[in-house]
């Protein structure tokens, strides 16, 4: 059985924080296979980090350990007490409306004008009282945004989350995220399989491979982001060489 030695920070409002994530020495495995395997990683406050790498090399199981939702690990992992995380699916609870979906879990009576609030941010304001149902996949997954935002989080985790949406809603979706980024300044840590993506919305792109991070190299162009320039096309063509990917092929993995 793996020993956890995870300890959490305790957060911006106390003036003890230090970074959003530090990670040591994790390791994760399962059964004989160690998936992450001594990996480290700082997450710097307010930073934009993109994470790929191919299918099944552990980006999930990362984000899942940082998000508190696996501890059988060894190593150590400090993150932000104030963290959210938002999936592929937008996982709202059909018997709630949206507004009470936005405000679920947090201490206290639930507050409709915060959920209101949180649901302006994102362009719902005409979907506060309606079913989860009711939404477009878009709707819902900016209505798992606000969710995540009305905790105002330190560290906002997010798995693939435009990954089921049309290419024109992912776009719009991937604009709202930018947006929001800029305005709250949360540190994000973004799991994709779309090396465009990650360039257009990433202050740094990591390639997670054999259990650690391989590749890590900062994205310093200015926003927004055109996606033809010569450092844009070169800085993709590396990430797909990382990942595997031939040049000229999809900037999907
Ligand atoms: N609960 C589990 N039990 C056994 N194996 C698991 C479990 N969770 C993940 N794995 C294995 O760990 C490996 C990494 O899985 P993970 O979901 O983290 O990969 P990923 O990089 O996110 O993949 P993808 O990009 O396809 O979503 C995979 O081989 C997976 O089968």
């Amino acid at each position: 059985m793996a020993t956890s030695v995870s300890r959490e920070l305790t957060g911006s409002d106390t003036g003890q924080y230090e970074k959003p994530a530090m990670v040591r020495g994790l390791t994760r495995r399962f059964g004989s296979r160690a998936v992450l395997d001594g990996l480290d990683l700082d997450i710097e406050p307010g930073q934009f980090v993109a994470l790929l790498g191919t299918s099944g090399c552990g980006k999930s199981t990362l984000l899942r350990i940082l998000a508190d939702l696996d501890g059988e690990i060894t190593g150590t992992v400090r993150v932000a007490t104030r963290r959210a995380v938002s999936f592929q699916a937008p996982r709202l609870l059909p018997w709630k409306r949206v507004w009470r979906n936005i405000v679920l879990g947090l201490p206290g009576k639930a507050d409709r004008a915060r959920a209101e609030q949180a649901l302006a941010e994102v362009g719902l304001s005409h979907r506060v009282d309606v079913w989860p149902k009711v939404l477009s996949g878009g709707e819902a997954q900016r209505a798992a945004l606000a969710r995540a935002l009305v905790r105002a989080p330190d560290l906002l985790l997010l798995d693939e989350p435009f990954s089921a949406l049309d290419a024109l809603t992912r776009l719009k979706v991937q604009a709202l995220v930018a947006e929001l980024w800029q305005q709250h300044r949360c540190a994000v840590l973004l799991v994709t399989h779309d090396v465009d993506e990650a360039l257009r919305l990433a202050d740094r792109v990591l390639v997670l491979r054999d259990g650690r991070i391989a590749y890590d190299q900062p994205v310093e162009a200015a926003r927004p982001r055109a996606t033809d320039t010569p450092d844009f096309l070169a800085h993709r063509t590396e990430l797909l060489s990382w990942l595997g990917v031939p040049a000229g092929d999809s900037a999907t993995t």
